[in-house]
C-alpha cells in the first residue's frame, strides 16, 4: 500500500542536504509560477473560464464552506486510499482530468505524453481528452500499467465517432467519458480579446488528423492543407446530443459508459436509467457556464440521485482537503484538473508528478491527523456545511 504522506518527508529530508523542491508545494504560488512562465496565449487558455469567472473562482471557494471534524484515538498508522472503481482497485481516490491542452503545455508539443508518463509514475488514472496533439494510441502506450478513460467529444459524424471509440478500446482504454457540456465553447472573455482559439490554429487535432474516417472527408491529407482539415473539424466537432442518443451512446462500447457535466439530480437519474455506468459530476471548472453553483455544492443531490452508482468528481480542486472534502460528500473518485496543467507546464512529467503527489500526500495526512484510515471512513464522517 502506498504510503502517500511520506512526500513530506522526502521533501523535508532532501533539505538537510540543502535540496529544497523544484516546485511549489501549494497551488497559489504553483499558478504563480506557471504564469511566469507559460506563453500568453496559452497561460490564458489554461487559467481561464467563462464570463467574469465567477463561478471558476467559486468553485475553489466553496470548499471553505465545508469542514470536517477530527475523531481522536483512532488507529491510523496506516491508511488505505485505494478505491474500487469499474472492476478496478486504484491505489488512490484521484484522477487527472481530461484536459485538452495538455499538448501545448510543455515546449516540445508533447503534454500528452508527459501528463500520461505522470500517470504511469503515480499510478493515478489519467481521462484523456479527445483533443490531444499525440494520438490516443501512443498516449495509452505511455500509460503503461496505470488505466486510461477515453473522453469523448462526440462529433456530428456517427461512423468518426464510432472509429475513435473502437480505436480507444483497441489500445486498452478502461471506460469511455462522454463530455456533455462542451458541443458549443463558453464564452471566454481571455480567449476572445487575443482572438486564439487553438484548435482553429490546428493545435490539439491529432485524434482527428489520425483517424481513417476524418481522413476520408478530406480531399487532401491533413498536414497537405490544415485550413482545409481545420475547417472540416470545426464543421463536425460537437454533435448536440440530447437523451434521445443515449441507446445510441450505449450501443458504442462495453466499457462501462461515463457522463461528464451532469450537475442536476433529475438528469444523474435520467443517465442511469438509460444505462451510464458512472456519473461525473462537473461544471467544466467554471469555462462552459459562468453564474452557476459551485460544483462541490451541487454534489450532495448528485450523490444520494446517484445511489450505488459511481460518482465522479471535478471543478475546482486545489489541495488534499479539497479531495478529502469531496470524499466526503459522496464523491466516489475525484479529479484533478488545472494543478496539474501548471506542473506539466513548469516541469513536464516530472512536474505533474510532483503536484499529484503533493495533493495526495495532504489527503493522506489530513486523513492520518483526522482519524480516517479509509475512504470508507472519510465518506461515513461526511463533511458539514458551515452557516
Ligand atoms: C485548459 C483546459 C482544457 C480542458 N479540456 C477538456 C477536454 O478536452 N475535455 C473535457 O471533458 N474537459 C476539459 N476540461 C475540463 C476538465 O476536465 C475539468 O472539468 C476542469 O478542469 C475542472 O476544473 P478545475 O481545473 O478548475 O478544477 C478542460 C479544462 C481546462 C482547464
Ligand atoms: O477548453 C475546454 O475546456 C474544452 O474542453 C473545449 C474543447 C473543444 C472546444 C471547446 C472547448
Amino acid at each position: 500500500m502506498p504510503h502517500y504522506g511520506d512526500y513530506q518527508n522526502e521533501i523535508y529530508f532532501a533539505g538537510l542536504a540543502g535540496v529544497a523542491p523544484k516546485l511549489p508545494v501549494d497551488f497559489a504560488s504553483l499558478e504563480a509560477r506557471a504564469a511566469a512562465a507559460l506563453p500568453p496565449a496559452v497561460l490564458g487558455y489554461l487559467q481561464g473560464g467563462c464570463g467574469d469567472e465567477f463561478t471558476q473562482r467559486h468553485n475553489a471557494d466553496a470548499f471553505r464552506h465545508w469542514g470536517m471534524t477530527p475523531r481522536m484515538m483512532i488507529d491510523c498508522a496506516r491508511r488505505d486510499l485505494s478505491i474500487d472503481l469499474f472492476g478496478m482497485t486504484l491505489p488512490s481516490p484521484i484522477f487527472m482530468s481530461p484536459v485538452g491542452i495538455n499538448g501545448l503545455c510543455t515546449q516540445d508539443g508533447h503534454g500528452d505524453i508527459a501528463a500520461a508518463r505522470a500517470a504511469a509514475l503515480t499510478g493515478v488514472p489519467l481521462v484523456q481528452s479527445t483533443l490531444s496533439n499525440d494520438p490516443i494510441e501512443a498516449v495509452a502506450e505511455a500509460l503503461g500499467d496505470t488505466p486510461g478513460f477515453f473522453q469523448l467529444y462526440t462529433p456530428k459524424d456517427k461512423p468518426l465517432t464510432e472509429s475513435l471509440v473502437n480505436r480507444a478500446e483497441a489500445a486498452g482504454y478502461k471506460a469511455i467519458v462522454v463530455t456533455l457540456d462542451t458541443w458549443v465553447t463558453g464564452w471566454r472573455p481571455r480567449d476572445l480579446n487575443v482572438a486564439n482559439f487553438p484548435q482553429l490554429r490546428g493545435h490539439v487535432l491529432e485524434n482527428y488528423f489520425s483517424d481513417p474516417v476524418f481522413q476520408a472527408m478530406l480531399a487532401k491529407p491533413p498536414r497537405e492543407d490544415l485550413p482545409a482539415a481545420v475547417r472540416q473539424w470545426a464543421g463536425i466537432f460537437g454533435k448536440v446530443l440530447t437523451w434521445d442518443d443515449m441507446p445510441w451512446l450505449r450501443s458504442l462500447t462495453r466499457l462501462p459508459l461515463v457522463l461528464k457535466g451532469i450537475c442536476h439530480p433529475d438528469d444523474a437519474r435520467r443517465a442511469i436509467d438509460l444505462g451510464a455506468d458512472a456519473i461525473y459530476c462537473s461544471n467544466h471548472g467554471g469555462r462552459q457556464a459562468n453564474g452557476g453553483i459551485a460544483a462541490i455544492d451541487l454534489l450532495p443531490d448528485v450523490v444520494t440521485a446517484s445511489g450505488t452508482i459511481p460518482v465522479l468528481f471535478d471543478s475546482g480542486i486545489r489541495s488534499g482537503s479539497d479531495v478529502v472534502k469531496a470524499l466526503a460528500l459522496g464523491a466516489t473518485a475525484v479529479g484533478v484538473g488545472r494543478p496539474y496543467t501548471y506542473g506539466l507546464a513548469l516541469d513536464g512529467a516530472a512536474g505533474a508528478a510532483h503536484v499529484l503527489k503533493c495533493i495526495l500526500a495532504e489527503a493522506d495526512l489530513l486523513m492520518a491527523v483526522n482519524g480516517y484510515p479509509s475512504i470508507a471512513q472519510v465518506r461515513a464522517a461526511g463533511a458539514t456545511r458551515r452557516a
